[in-house]
């Protein structure tokens, strides 16, 4: 099948377990739980977005016609040496990504990381599974490497999460306009909750994408 891609590049993985590990990043056009556009986004399922995932139009971004075709784009932005690592995002990557792919980028020897919502299915033989509930939802994927929950969230409290087989657990603080109040009550959270770590969006901080 072919991939709708919004864009592809390098940086370091900004948040999570993994913070600070250099990555390709392969945002994937579209997502399930809001359609990008301003005008939608108050009545969207999911409506704190930071992510522009609308179209093919982004830096390294296309239509790519087959797993090996996507694979060799990826591919092509890893410096050398290393563990040549990919993140697959979005938008919501599950939409497209498929086993096909997978193989493909096992293949050209990278791990594949992916950063999901959770609600649908992912292809067997993904190699880091991170999974962020957004409220109002059904989680599908309830087992995986780490669960990284935006906080503060109404409908979505830390506790409704903690029996998932998770290997870890974070709390993300929600970017806008209050994200350091946010912030302070997650390291209260953690604090008194010490289940859950913090992650920060290193990032944006950083001024990286
Ligand atoms: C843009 S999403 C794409 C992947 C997938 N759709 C998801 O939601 O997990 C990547 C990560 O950014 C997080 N995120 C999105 N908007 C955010 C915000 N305003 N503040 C903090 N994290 C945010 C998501 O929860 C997710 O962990
Ligand atoms: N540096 C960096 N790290 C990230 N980790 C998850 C991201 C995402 O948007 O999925 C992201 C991102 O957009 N940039
Ligand atoms: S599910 Fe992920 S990509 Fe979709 S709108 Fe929410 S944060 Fe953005
Ligand atoms: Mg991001």
């Amino acid at each position: 099948m072919s991939y709708a891609v919004h864009s592809l590049f390098y940086t370091l993985q900004g948040e999570g377990a993994r913070s600070g590990r250099p990555a390709v990043f392969l945002r994937f056009a579209g997502c399930n739980l809001w359609s990008g556009r301003e005008a939608d986004r108050a009545t969207a399922v999911c409506t704190f977005c930071d992510t522009d995932f609308v179209g093919t139009g982004g830096p390294g971004g296309g239509r790519f016609a087959d797993a090996p075709e996507l694979a060799a784009a990826v591919a092509a932005w890893w410096p050398g040496g290393g563990e040549p690592y990919v993140v697959c995002t979005g938008g919501e990557p599950a939409l497209q990504l498929d086993a096909a792919l997978v193989a493909a980028l096992h293949a050209r020897g990278f791990e594949v990381a992916v950063e999901t919502n959770g609600t649908l299915p992912l292809p067997a033989g993904v190699d880091w599974i991170c999974v962020s509930p957004k409220a109002g939802t059904e989680l599908a994927i309830t087992a995986g490497d780490e669960l990284k929950l935006i906080y503060p969230q109404p409908g979505a409290e830390p506790q409704r999460f903690t029996h998932l087989a998770f290997r870890r657990f974070y709390l993300q603080p929600l970017d806008d306009n209050q994200r350091g109040a946010h912030t302070r009550a997650v390291l209260d959270y953690c604090r008194g909750h010490p289940q859950w770590w913090l992650s920060v969006q290193i990032h944006k901080d950083l001024g990286i994408p």
